[in-house]
């Protein structure tokens, strides 16, 4: 069967039950989302809402438009069709910096580090957009600098500790093992204090342990920060595990959308995805 003439995608029910914890309103409201680059067509009339406190998962086959709509969410791919409500407010246009104002931290599927800088100050970077002392001050050490950095400082080695990396604190992040540099990134995105986290693929390349640790961070910070969380990620059992609904997209439409048991159960997906061994 083609793509196009596959059936109506299952419609997301009301989360609030899903998990046992506490899902809120709609936070992030997508509207009918089309956007190309040049000829190809990466998302077509793609429309999903994001609850808040959710963990909120987008899966499907490789091309399929996943990292896309992250990219479209956080203002660095600007669609040309549709509206984005974030907290009840359409956005215009967005860029990158101003999603990170908003709250919105993300992290990538291939990692975005400074190798050569320690964990702690990679982290750090994390704290920037909350910086209010400009350099000039910082320079000279003023008292308001000062307790501004003390502060900043506080609040990275919460998420050290947080993440248990309180050991290689002082480690040049590129001597690090792949999961532990993955473990750094989310770091630097939670120190940002963000309410809406985007995870590209934070289990990618990890082994069997490694992915148990991260998913016991991610629902960590989804239950005790109550951060909402938008995750995509290849390892079906990890989604279907922590994910309180799935959207499916393929070939840049969307095919799925619903909790998990639904989205098991939807003969498309598992036509286009989860039958297949991606
Ligand atoms: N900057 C870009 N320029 C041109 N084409 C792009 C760009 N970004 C994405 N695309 C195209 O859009 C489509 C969707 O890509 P995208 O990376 O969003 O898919 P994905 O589902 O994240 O795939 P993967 O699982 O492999 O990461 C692909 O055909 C891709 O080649």
């Amino acid at each position: 069967m083609m793509m196009n003439d596959m059936p109506q995608a299952v419609q997301a029910q009301e989360p609030t039950q899903v998990s046992g914890r506490r899902i809120g309103d709609v936070v992030l409201d997508l509207q009918n989302i089309s956007l190309s680059f040049g000829g190809v067509k990466a998302l077509t009339n793609i429309s999903f809402d994001v609850r808040e406190h959710e963990i909120r998962s987008i899966i499907g086959p490789n091309g399929a438009g996943k990292s896309s709509m992250l990219n479209v969410i956080n203002g660095v791919y600007h669609p040309q069709e549709g509206r984005i409500l974030f907290r009840g407010e359409e956005r215009r246009r967005m860029e990158p910096h101003m999603a990170a104002a908003q709250g919105i931290a993300r992290t990538f599927q291939n990692i975005a580090l400074f190798k050569g800088m320690s964990v702690l100050d990679n982290i750090m970077t994390g704290r920037n957009l909350k910086m209010k002392c400009g350099l000039l001050a910082h320079a000279l050490y003023w008292g308001r600098a000062q307790k501004e950095e003390i502060a900043h400082r506080v609040k990275v080695e919460e998420v050290i500790d947080f993440l248990e990396i309180q050991d290689i604190r002082k480690t040049p992040v590129g001597a690090l093992p792949y999961g532990l540099q993955k473990r750094v990134e989310l770091g630097r995105a939670l120190a940002a204090e963000p309410n809406l986290l985007l995870l590209d693929e934070p289990m990618a390349g990890m082994n069997v342990e490694e992915k148990q640790d991260m998913c016991r961070f991610i629902l960590d910070v989804n239950d005790q920060f109550g951060t909402t969380i938008v995750l995509i990620e290849h390892d079906m059992g990890v989604v279907m595990d922590i994910s309180d609904r799935v959207v499916v997209l393929d070939y840049g439409k969307k095919i799925g959308d619903g909790v998990p048991d639904e989205v098991r159960a939807n003969e498309d997906v598992i036509r286009a995805y989860l039958g297949t061994s991606h």
